[in-house]
């Protein structure tokens, strides 16, 4: 996977991720409202096989090429399991979506990406995993991981986020950005006149803020967001709240309304901030692996090719001292010039005699729709180019 662009210009990716009802779905609609309002219309990619309606015209929709239902019945699924299969499905043919997306990354600033409802299904799935990475490799890309604000103000609810927040940072190692969502909606004030967004801010960069709203929620609820939480629930969440400072730091915090419209300017702020840690840290760290995983690869190139020489009593030169019985020996410039005989990429993804290995996603439920949003083929599907082919790592996922 080249760590290049094949366009100069490098637009940014958000991924959209969040709890179920957090309000992904209308933060997306309102961040494309916004750009459009400030001539910057977005891409977007819709990969929730199971939402209703799109409220926001997505240019790829996962549902264009899998019928989630279908797939549902005809592999005796539960939703989630129609989700998460719908979502390996779509993504042994992501080569071609990325194609599209290439195609017209010169000529947009931003690429928006809304993910299924639960929350696991994009973070801990393979899937999830390869999407991330494909686009992280070419893009700027980043995390929007968007809170529901007037459900984080108990302390224990409040940490539980901020833990799962921290897993997917840690997870994906991308940049971050916290959007705290529906600030619109009126929270309990305390002393100091701070409501939802500011008070949880507070908690973030002021330990014994947090530490007093934890006292006070014992207090008066008897335990943890009143559910009965005990002293050792709270000291928990106490230790917890001490390491998580080093997390605070590596983030950039919004608070944002998706139906009034309020802190999109901020998160647009946020926003370049992490397409300039992207180039500072994450794309020199993936380069350095990229170039490590090269150099792997060219020395177990040498190692083969020394054991067939050796095998073969070959020297350097291309002579052989000990022509095989019974057939004509290859030359070391023979075998050099037979590009056709192993492609060093297929060697590379364990897909020689890859016939077997790509599946044929056509089956029920599944089809590739190419209409008038995708535009043309790109040509570099899963068989046809040198695009990277994923299907044999979702195969494998999928028998796991
Ligand atoms: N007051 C208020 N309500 C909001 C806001 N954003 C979303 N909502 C509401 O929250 C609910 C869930 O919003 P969605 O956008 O569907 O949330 P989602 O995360 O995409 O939902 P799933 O994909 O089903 O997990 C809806 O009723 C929205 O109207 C906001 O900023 N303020």
């Amino acid at each position: 996977m080249s760590t290049e662009s094949t366009t100069e210009k490098q637009p940014a990716v958000i991924l959209v991720i969040g709890m179920a009802g957090s309000g992904k779905t209308t933060f997306l609609q309102r961040l494309n409202a916004h750009l459009h309002s400030k001539k910057q219309p977005p891409y977007i990619l819709n990969l929730d096989p199971a939402v209703r309606n799109v409220p926001y015209g997505a240019n790829i929709d996962i549902r264009d090429t899998v019928d989630y239902r279908e797939v549902m019945k005809q592999y005796n699924l539960g939703p989630n399991g129609g989700i998460l299969t719908s979502l390996n499905l779509f993504t042994t043919k992501f080569d071609q979506v990325l194609g599209l997306v290439n195609k017209r990354a010169a000529s947009v600033d931003h690429i928006l990406l809304d993910t299924p409802g639960q929350i696991e299904i994009f973070t801990w799935s393979a899937s999830g995993s390869i999407i991330t990475d494909a686009l992280a490799s070419q893009y700027p890309t980043m995390i929007a991981y968007i809170i529901d604000t007037p459900r984080t103000r108990s302390p224990a609810t409040f940490m539980s986020n901020m833990l799962y927040a921290c897993s997917i940072l840690y997870k994906t190692k991308l940049p971050m950005v916290l959007v705290f969502n529906k600030c619109d909606v009126e929270m309990p004030e305390d002393e100091e006149g701070r409501g939802g967004f500011e008070k949880v801010k507070e908690w973030m960069s002021d330990w014994e803020s947090f530490q007093a709203a934890l006292r006070e929620d014992e207090e008066t609820l008897g335990g943890t967001g009143g559910t009965g939480g005990s002293g050792y629930m709270n000291s928990l969440i106490n230790s917890m709240s001490l390491m998580l400072e080093e997390f605070y730091r590596h983030l950039d915090v919004v608070g944002v309304s998706a139906v009034t419209g309020q802190g999109f300017n901020d998160f647009l702020e946020a926003v370049q901030n992490k397409v300039e840690e992207y180039n500072k840290e994450y794309k020199p760290e993936l380069e350095a692996l990229m170039k490590e995983r090269e150099s792997k690869k060219e020395k177990s190139k040498e190692d083969s090719l020394a054991r067939l020489m050796k095998d073969m009593k070959m020297d350097k030169s291309g002579i052989t001292s000990a022509p095989q019985e019974g057939g004509s020996a290859e030359t070391i410039s023979d075998m050099e010039d037979n590009d056709d005989d192993i492609d060093e990429d297929d060697v590379y993804n364990g897909q020689l005699g890859d016939e077997d290995l790509v599946p044929d996603i056509s089956g029920p439920g599944v089809g590739m729709k190419h209409d008038e949003r995708w535009g043309q083929s790109s040509g570099q599907g899963a068989r046809g180019g040198r695009g990277k082919d994923f299907s044999k790592e979702i195969l494998e996922a999928m028998q796991r």
